[in-house]
């Protein structure tokens, strides 16, 4: 474990009072710590030190993370957000849901020269591409993005289910076999949107019902083919991932759903920056992926799924679905590790779980998260107009640094 954790040096009172004494106000005892050194400034540190939590960690130290699911578009919206990914991440798997997608290895090289072009000088980010996968893809195009050397994998849309997915496929196993096939020979994952398109079904039930339908028979199927199941929302899908072969199927997981359920959509009235695909389910969906992450398994790792829409397409009649969240990720991954108590799993999540499973090397160049609030800014503006990031407005405590410390 390469983690570095920096802690207080406060130790416990061996014999606490009663919180409720402590806690009347005294001015004598007041205690305040600086975010910063974390020195206990008055002269009641005696005093101060048994009501203190246990030592908190101030700064981590990590690996340089990856995000295995992002959406950087193209055009002025790429050149507004790719500055954000860059910063955090060293490589992401670009989705290739563009108007009109990614659907040959020729148009995958032109978009990722786009995405170069429009990189922050210095920046050794490294776009990783993927096939957006149709009806009429052909094993020969996966021989050629295989042999292209930028061409990561390939996207699953079921036809319908999600933003810019009309061209997506109708009938995986029915029109997809031999791509699949080939995909299997040339070591390429398949990623997954795992949701069912059929209008009978409940949108909550999306999930769980490709699981079934769809996902299941395919790992019976194929069960060489390798394949990450984006952005898991349910029980039901960390239950099936945890029934494959490590290294075969894996899942990753965005900050949104291992931070709200479904409350986070209705509160004080309809929230359409909490609107994302698959939706937000329940708390006991939200807590068996929070398990999930925290508990140390390799078959889970970090995958944003940030997903920039105009502030006026998100709050309109028929909002679309997509959080932004690149900007505040690694700050809110960090927060949900720490209150499931694991900081000590989070780098295998964010930098370690991904390349494994990919077959890439792990970065080399470090992070670090520092305990300091900081502001999210209300929106980011583009060209055209802004976009509104995930936790809008809130201070964050764990602040990235800007420059990975080698
Ligand atoms: N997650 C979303 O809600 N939206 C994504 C598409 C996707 O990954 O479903 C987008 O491209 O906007």
């Amino acid at each position: 474990m390469q983690i570095a954790i920096t802690t207080t040096t406060v130790s416990a009172h061996p014999h606490p009072k009663p919180l409720v004494s402590l806690l009347r106000p005294s001015p004598p005892h007041r205690v305040r710590i600086h975010p910063f050194s974390h020195r206990l400034s008055t002269t009641a540190s005696a005093m101060a030190s048994s009501v203190l939590p246990p030592p908190q960690q101030q700064q981590l130290t990590i690996t340089r993370p990856d995000d295995w699911h992002l959406h950087l578009r193209d055009g002025e919206v790429l050149a507004a957000v790719l500055p954000h990914s860059a910063r955090h991440f060293q490589r992401s798997i670009v989705m290739p849901n563009l108007k009109p997608p990614v659907t040959t290895t020729a148009r995958a090289l032109e978009y990722r020269e786009e995405i170069l072009r429009a990189l922050p000088p210095g920046s050794s980010f490294t776009p990783l591409m993927t096939l957006y996968l149709t009806d009429t893809t052909s094993p020969e195009e996966i021989k050629i993005a295989r042999k292209s050397g930028v061409v990561f994998a390939v996207k699953l849309y079921p036809a319908g289910a999600t933003t810019n997915s009309q061209d997506g496929v109708t009938d995986i196993l029915g029109k997809c076999l031999p791509v699949l096939e080939e995909m299997v020979r040339q070591g390429m994952p398949l990623l997954v949107h795992g949701e069912v398109t059929d209008p009978h079904v409940d949108t909550f039930d999306r999930e769980k019902v490709f699981i079934e339908r769809i996902l299941a028979p395919l790992v019976q199927k194929l069960p060489q083919l390798k394949i990450v199941m984006e952005h898991i929302t349910t029980m039901d899908a960390v239950n099936f991932v945890e029934s494959c072969k490590e290294g075969h199927v894996a899942a990753t997981v965005t900050p949104q759903h291992l931070l709200l359920n479904r409350n986070a959509l209705f509160q004080g009235g309809l929230q359409p920056h909490n609107y994302c695909l698959p939706v937000l389910k329940r708390e006991t969906h939200r807590q068996a992926i929070v398990s999930a992450v925290t508990s140390g398994s390799r078959q889970y790792f970090l995958g944003t799924d940030s997903a920039p829409h105009d502030k006026r397409m998100k709050e309109c009649s028929c909002g679309c679905a997509g959080i932004y969240s690149a900007p505040v990720a690694l700050s809110l991954y960090a927060k949900v590790f720490e209150q499931a108590g694991a900081l000590d799993k989070l780098e295998a999540f964010t930098s370690f779980n991904g390349p494994d499973f990919y077959g890439l090397p792990r970065n080399n160049s470090k992070i670090v998260l520092r305990r300091s609030g900081w502001k999210v800014p209300a929106t980011y503006a583009y060209g055209a107009g802004v976009i509104v990031p995930m936790s809008s407005g809130n201070t964050l405590e764990w602040l990235p640094s800007d420059q990975p410390e080698e």
